[in-house]
C-alpha cells in the first residue's frame, strides 16, 4: 500500500540537554534524522517524504538530504509551537493521498515491514497506530498519593508511525484547530471524531530517542543489528 509520511523535525530536543535539536545528534556514524529518513528512502511503498523543520534549521536540513541522496522528500513546510501544528502544517500542503503516516523524526528504529503493516491496515480500517504492551505497573497519582492502578492488561505504550486515510486525518486536524483542542499523538484527534483506531504491536526498539538514556539504547540496538549483519556475510 503506497503512502507518504509526514516527519515532524522541528522540536527543540529540550528533554535530551543537548542545547540543539536532537535530530542532528549522532547515533553511531550518521545524524538520528538520516536514520530516519533511509527508512523510509529505502521502502519502495514511500512515494513522498514531508518534513516539518524550523526556519533556521532548513539549509542545515536540506544539506542533509542532499549529502545522504534522500530523493523522496516533497517538502519542509515550517513547523509549529507544538508537534500537532507541525504535523498539521505537512498536512495543508500535501495533496490528497489515500495513505499517510506521520512518524515522529526522532524514532529511527522502525521497520519497513511493520511501515506495510500500519498502512495496510490504514488503508483498510481508516486508522492504525504503533504500539508496545506496557511493561510497568502504571498508576495515577495526585499530590504525591497513589490514586489509582490502571489495568496492565489493557495497556499499551503508543509509538509512530501513525496511519490513517489522508482525508481523516486531515479532518481531525481541520477540527482539532478549529475548537483549540492539543493532542500529544494524532490519534487523540482522530479519537475525537468517534473513529476506530487498530493497534499494530510494533518492537520496544522502536524507541523515540527523547533523553540521554535513550542515545545508550539506540547505539545498543545498531550494535546488535550490525552484528547480525556481519554474521549474514
Ligand atoms: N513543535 C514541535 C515539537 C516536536 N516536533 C517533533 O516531533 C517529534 C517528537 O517530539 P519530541 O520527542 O517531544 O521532540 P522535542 O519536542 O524536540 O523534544 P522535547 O519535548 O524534549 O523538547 C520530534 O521528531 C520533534 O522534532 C515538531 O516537529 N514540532
Ligand atoms: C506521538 C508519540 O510519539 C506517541 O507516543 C508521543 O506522544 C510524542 O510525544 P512528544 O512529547 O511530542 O515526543
Amino acid at each position: 500500500m503506497r503512502y507518504e509520511v509526514v516527519l515532524p523535525a522541528a522540536g527543540s530536543g529540550k528533554r535530551m540537554g543537548a542545547g540543539q535539536n536532537k535530530l542532528f545528534l549522532n547515533l553511531a556514524d550518521k545524524p538520528i534524522l538520516v536514520h530516519t529518513l533511509l527508512v523510509f528512502e529505502q521502502d519502495a511503498n514511500c512515494t513522498g517524504i514531508w518534513l516539518a523543520v524550523k526556519d533556521e534549521e532548513r539549509l542545515f536540513i536540506q544539506s542533509l538530504i542532499e549529502n545522504y541522496n534522500i530523493t523522496k522528500v516533497k517538502g519542509l513546510p515550517t513547523g509549529g509551537e507544538e508537534r500537532q501544528h507541525s504535523v498539521h502544517s505537512c498536512i495543508k500542503e500535501m495533496k490528497a493521498v489515500e495513505v499517510v503516516l506521520v512518524h515522529d523524526a526522532a524514532r529511527p528504529f522502525i521497520t519497513i515491514p511493520k511501515i506495510t503493516e500500519l498502512a495496510k491496515v490504514a488503508y483498510e480500517k481508516g486508522a492504525a497506530i504503533a504500539g508496545v504492551r506496557a511493561k510497568d505497573t502504571m498508576k495515577i497519582v495526585q499530590n504525591g498519593l497513589i490514586k489509582e492502578t490502571i489495568d496492565r492488561e489493557s495497556l499499551w505504550m503508543v509509538q509512530t508511525p501513525q496511519a490513517f486515510r489522508y482525508d481523516l486525518l486531515a479532518e481531525a486536524e481541520d477540527v482539532a484547530e478549529k475548537v483549540g483542542f492539543l493532542g500529544t499523538d494524532e490519534a487523540m484527534l482522530v479519537e475525537r471524531l468517534g473513529h476506530d483506531i487498530h493497534i499494530v504491536e510494533c518492537s520496544y526498539e522502536n524507541v523515540k530517542m527523547t533523553t540521554q538514556e535513550d542515545l545508550i539504547f539506540g547505539e545498543a540496538i545498531l550494535e546488535k543489528h550490525n552484528f547480525r549483519k556481519s554474521l549474514e556475510k
